[in-house]
């Protein structure tokens, strides 16, 4: 059957080279990978839920307060129907929240990394948020170690590229969809920017990835994350892992639906990493695709007008 594989994270310390192998597989194949037997505690997840929850709950004018103009929507809030799919004329129906990396205000990247901002309404939000934040950016790097493994490199590889990361912790709030037949979706069909996702939790079923022309559902087991590689790593491997397209569908018409709640991380370089593609990569089957140098900033500003967010 076709199907995005389960994986557990331990037998990376149990079977290494049997793991390393089925994930890389996956993650060619599909551009997707659940992984389970992450140690991230439920409550943790189910704690950081009730916060995301309880913010989104709030009136419209209340949240509008955390919306920063001009920013790509980098920290805090961005309303209902504002970003949309590259190449989309659709906007997305959801609403979400950014958190960033917590730096030193005098760091080198913190320029480009701009301070959180919290909502006062809901005391929690920043223990929850920035806990979940470290656990996932954790497990990334873990996971990216397996990566670079597959493909030849050292297993540290990408401890170093990621460790000052921008990477975001995006809670998602889908509202029911109240309408019938609206052009509009969930999430459009899109790509990631980013190097890889860990999506926790999703609340709901919707999310689709495409597999050989057609759209095959994510179902988890268990506790599992989805994991997905981004465009900044399709880049980085000259495609050897793809950035796969994924969208979020509407509930089928006419059946009675809530909302539905998702948390993807996004995972990022450092902004100063250069997203050239690695020579480990570049073979006479698989010539190097890209002839310009860019960083990760560079790459990330250009995306974030596509999907009208800057
Ligand atoms: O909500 C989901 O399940 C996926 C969201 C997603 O693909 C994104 O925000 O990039
Ligand atoms: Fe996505």
């Amino acid at each position: 059957m076709n199907r995005v594989p389960t994986l557990d994270i331990r037998r990376y310390d149990s079977e290494r080279e049997a793991f390393v192998h089925e994930m890389g597989q996956a993650f060619q194949k599909y551009g997707f990978c659940c992984v389970s037997g992450h140690g991230i505690a439920p409550e943790l997840i189910s704690l950081a839920y009730e916060a995301f929850h309880a913010f989104f709950a709030l009136p419209t004018s209340v949240k509008q307060q955390y919306h920063i103009p001009g920013t790509g929507g980098a920290r805090g809030y961005t309303p209902f129907m504002v970003e949309t799919a590259k190449g989309s004329q659709w906007a997305d129906l959801k609403e979400f929240w950014h958190v960033g990396r917590e730096i030193p205000r005098d760091s080198k990247y913190a320029e480009v990394m701009a301070p959180n901002v919290w909502p006062s309404e809901v005391p929690t939000f920043r223990t929850q948020a920035l806990q979940l934040f470290d656990a996932l950016d954790s497990l990334g790097v873990r996971i990216l170690r397996a990566l670079a493994l597959f493909i030849g490199l050292p297993e540290n590889f990408f401890d170093t590229i990621v460790d000052q990361g921008n990477s975001i912790l995006r809670p998602i709030h889908y509202p029911p969809v109240t309408e019938k037949d609206v052009p509009n979706v969930r999430a459009g069909a899109h790509e990631d920017i980013n190097l890889i996702t860990l999506l926790v939790g999703a609340s709901a079923e919707g999310l689709e990835v495409l597999s050989d022309g057609a759209w095959l559902p994510i179902t988890t087991q268990g506790d599992a994350i989805v994991v997905n590689i981004g465009d900044m790593l399709q880049r980085l491997t000259n495609h050897v892992y793809p950035s796969t397209t994924h969208r979020v569908v509407n509930p089928l018409n006419g059946r009675t639906d809530g909302p539905r709640f998702s948390v993807p991380f996004f995972l990022h370089p450092n902004p100063d990493a250069l997203l050239d593609p690695l020579p480990c990569c570049i073979t006479p089957d698989n010539p190097s695709r890209y002839t310009t140098s860019l960083t990760a900033h560079e790459f990330l500003l250009e995306r974030l007008r596509d999907i009208k967010l800057l």
